[in-house]
């Protein structure tokens, strides 16, 4: 039987990163998580052992703590397109990098003294290719939003296993996943990223919602609006359930003030929102 090698790509996943800036007595902090795939020439390695093409992953770590020390890290995204470069140009095998970080926010509470801000995430995805094509897509993750009323569920499909009441005021809550496309120059990452981490909130907060898809839809499109040099939102919102506790049984009324805040499951939103003239992702997304 014909056998043949398919796709495949390595590197050093979750590459834990602090960086700190000495300024004097005021110190700057910088808590990132780099995972990195390289791909290319890289048949003989997996057909017959030879690794003259693989640079190892240890190297690629080494490489990410060395570009801290050299170059700082700067906006997730140019410290990820910096990376990206150097391995399709320094290793004649490597045709294609992909660099994705986490970034993980801390405060200042001093000079020296921090503290970790929430759970949110900020996030990005580079690609690179020999052909110099980069692209890049900036994101959020784990930013929890909840919306007391201004919120309705009806008018729903319904079969012989609905069992949903419909209703005109609910509790809406997420955990918003987002990623945006950027394309062309985006100036400045960091203003770009508070730009569209604000239209977000802002449609969530804004929005009458008759569904969470709904919703969806207007941050995506508030975030395409609003702001410059993004061409596509994708955004994953799970439906964080809350549920008016039935309180008839202790001769209590509940008028939408006493939920069960339910774990699990819950339902996924998930969808993408685009300019109409949007350019081909291409790899962006991979
Ligand atoms: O906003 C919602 N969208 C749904 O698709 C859905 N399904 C469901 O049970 N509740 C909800 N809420």
């Amino acid at each position: 039987m014909a056998v043949k090698l398919g796709a495949n790509r390595y590197g050093k996943a979750e590459t834990r990163l602090v960086h700190v800036v000495r300024d004097g007595p005021v110190h700057h902090l910088k808590d990132v998580n780099v995972s990195m795939s390289l791909s290319g020439d890289m048949e003989a390695v997996h057909l017959t052992g030879d690794n003259a093409a693989v640079l190892p992953t240890d190297t690629q770590k080494n490489t990410v703590y060395a570009f801290a020390r050299k170059h700082g890290v700067g906006q997730i995204e140019a410290f990820a397109q910096r990376l990206a470069r150097h391995f399709v140009a320094s290793q004649p095998a490597v045709r294609h990098a992909r660099v994705e970080i986490e970034e993980y926010a801390w405060r200042r509470q001093g000079p020296h003294s921090f503290v970790r801000d929430g759970t949110e995430v900020r996030t990005c995805l580079v690609h690179h290719d020999e052909d110099g094509r980069t692209t890049v897509v900036s994101g959020l993750k784990d930013l929890v939003v909840l919306n007391t009323t201004g919120s309705e569920f009806h008018g729903y499909a319904v079969d012989e296993y609905t069992t949903l009441p419909p209703t005109t005021d609910r509790v809406l809550a997420t955990a918003v996943t987002a990623r945006w496309r950027h394309d062309g120059d985006t100036p400045s990452y960091a203003t770009s990223y508070g730009q569209v981490r604000q239209a977000l909130l802002d449609a969530f907060a804004h929005t009458h919602s008759r569904s969470l898809q709904q919703t969806l839809y207007a941050m995506g499109e508030r975030a395409i609006t609003t702001c410059e040099g993004i061409c596509e939102v994708r955004l994953a919102l799970p439906n964080k359930h809350h549920f008016a506790v039935d309180l008839s049984p202790f001769g209590l009324d509940n008028d939408n003030e006493v939920f069960h805040a339910a774990d699990r499951p819950y339902g996924l939103i998930e969808g993408s929102v685009l300019r109409a003239d949007a350019p081909d992702a291409g790899f962006a997304w991979e």
